[in-house]
């Protein structure tokens, strides 16, 4: 469509970016890339596109990704069932294992190779690399009541300094959830939270979840009306009606802006370059999470 416009209207389009530019000039912006957006090869050459983009135009992006759907497709390779409570999956010692396998070992090659593609900035790392991420258990909620669910974690650390040794040497840090707990064991951590946890360690500008949905839906799973933004008041009380997949994330998202970063929106990895218009387009897209001060 790009070739349609006229030169006047490219002109335009470029220089509508340069607030946002400045805005974010040299600021940590961590990614959420969720595994349901890694869904086909065109998705995924625009999200490295947008990636190395963000980081030529002067910003640090961060990427925390996930890989839900590749755990599950190797699992059940391997004749395990996948169960997921409260959106979390229960997470066997045997199930540990291969979560660490397909997300250490195979999707951080992937996201890291893709992004190398277009500019050789990014650099893989695990949540166990350095003692970045260290991990609890954490019961799944269940009418309200604490079902444990296995080896899967809530991020009670970071320690960024791995992180920030890479961004300070113009790297692209892309990390993959397995966790350490204290207790020696490793820990199954929901992408969501940990890319939630790692804004908040870095003191990051923006939190963006790359997801397969256009954002929040009011009355799911009627897809029509998408919450366009929602204070951190409003998300809490609606929070226990969420549905699985959402309810991880909109917690992630409200954990991030509560403990300040400015804020945190989930927008449709289905669109191409959303992460670019999300960014540097005055009308944004999905459901961004403000703090209720910030509004007011
Ligand atoms: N209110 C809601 N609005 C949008 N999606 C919802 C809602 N409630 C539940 N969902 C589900 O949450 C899913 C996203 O979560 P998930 O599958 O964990 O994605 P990801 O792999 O990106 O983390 C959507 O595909 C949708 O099926
Ligand atoms: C505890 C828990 O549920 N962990 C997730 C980790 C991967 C993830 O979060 O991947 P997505 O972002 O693609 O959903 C899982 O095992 O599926």
């Amino acid at each position: 469509m790009t070739g349609l416009l006229s030169a006047e209207a490219k002109a335009a389009t470029l220089i509508d970016a340069l607030p946002w530019l400045q805005r974010f000039h040299g600021k940590v912006i961590v990614v959420k890339y969720g595994g349901n957006a890694m869904i086909s090869p065109e998705l995924q050459q625009a999200f490295a596109e947008d990636i190395v983009f963000l980081r030529y135009a002067g910003l640090r992006p961060v990427v925390v990704h996930g890989g839900g759907p590749q755990i599950t497709e190797h699992l059940d390779r391997l004749g395990i069932e996948s169960e997921f409570r409260g959106g979390l999956r229960v997470t066997t010692p045997e199930a540990m294992r291969v979560v660490r396998m397909v997300l250490v070992g195979q999707v951080n090659g992937d996201v890291v190779n893709l992004i190398n593609d277009h500019g050789t900035f990014a650099v893989g790392l695990s949540g166990e690399d350095g003692g970045m991420l260290t991990a609890e258990r954490r019961p799944a909620l269940i009418d309200g009541k604490p079902v444990d669910i296995g080896q899967v974690g809530d991020v009670v650390d970071v320690d960024p300094s791995a992180i920030t040794a890479l961004l300070d040497a113009g790297r692209i840090p892309v990390i993959a959830t397995v966790a350490r707990g204290r207790d020696g064991l490793s820990y199954n951590v929901n992408a969501d939270t940990a890319a939630s946890a790692v804004a908040v360690a870095l003191g990051a500008e923006k939190l963006l979840v790359l997801t397969d949905v256009a954002g929040l839906y009011a009355n799911w799973p009627d897809s029509t009306d998408v919450i366009e933004a929602i204070g951190t008041a409003e998300l809490a009380r609606l929070l226990p009606s969420l549905a699985a997949g959402m309810a991880p994330k909109m917690e992630a998202c409200l954990r991030a802006v509560v403990a300040g970063v400015p804020a945190a929106t989930v927008i449709d990895g289905r669109q191409p370059h959303s992460l670019l218009l999300e960014m540097f387009t005055t009308e944004g897209i999905g459901t961004m999470v403000y703090a209720d001060e910030v509004r007011a």
